[in-house]
């Protein structure tokens, strides 16, 4: 049973022990973001189809979910993170050696701020360069999340201005709250993060005809 099962009210776990992937059949996705924007909430709201209101603060959990795609079965693994921050008075951010390490690792990234907090918002172009430099000649798949659209009165980032830096990250973006509407864009921008991993798949499928037909 997991650690956290007796005291929250609902907590992911991993669905099968890691060591039961197969790393070809893997897709990674990490995500990022600023101190409070709710990383954690999001990937729960996500792998549960659940909104709540209670969960532990599992910065750093590593979730796994199987999932279908073009008929092979592939396990999804979802990283949280610490929270990034910007280093006073500079554009650059500061983050812990925990978040190189899972980009490094990551197929797909999901930047998170909160539409309350200009703040979060400032960290992700910083935070995209940073990725830029560990990653440097690849199509970075990317989903940037205005998140706590529901905090309306409370919002600091514009819907365009969301819009606006996606287009610049070349990226797909989504202000979510309600889960029928997180559900529906994270599916539809997964499917930029899962197009590659689907164009890796078909690849595996053919060599695989290839070798078996001779
Ligand atoms: N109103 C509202 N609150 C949210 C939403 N998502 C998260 N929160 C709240 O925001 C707070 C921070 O959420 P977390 O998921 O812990 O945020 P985090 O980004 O993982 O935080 P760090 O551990 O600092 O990196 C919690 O109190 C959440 O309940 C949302 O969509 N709407």
């Amino acid at each position: 049973m997991s650690q956290y099962s007796h005291n929250y009210l609902l907590v992911p776990i991993p669905e099968y022990p890691l060591v039961d992937c197969d790393p070809n059949r893997n897709i990674k996705i990490v995500v990022l973001g600023g101190s409070g924007v709710g990383k954690t909430a999001l990937v729960v709201r996500f792998l549960t189809k659940r909104f709540i209101g209670d969960y532990e603060a599992n910065t750093g959990a590593l979730y796994s979910r199987k999932v279908t795609i073009d008929g092979e079965q592939i396990s999804l693994q979802v990283q949280d993170t610490p929270f990034v921050s910007m280093e006073d008075e500079t554009d650059n951010i500061s983050c812990q050696e925990q978040i190189n390490r899972s980009i490094y690792w990551a197929d797909g990234f999901v930047f998170v701020y909160s539409i309350t907090d200009y703040n979060s918002y400032r960290v992700i172009r910083p935070l995209f360069q940073h990725l830029r430099k560990i990653h440097p000649n690849t199509k970075i798949p990317l989903l940037l999340v205005g998140n706590k659209a529901d905090l309306l009165r409370a919002r600091q980032v514009d819907f365009d201005e969301g819009l606006q830096l996606a287009n610049e990250l070349t990226g797909s973006y989504a202000e979510v709250f309600k889960r029928r509407k997180l559900m529906r864009k994270m599916t539809l921008c997964l499917n930029n993060i899962v197009t590659s991993y689907s164009l890796k798949v078909k690849q595996i499928k053919l060599s695989r005809n290839i070798s078996k037909n001779g």
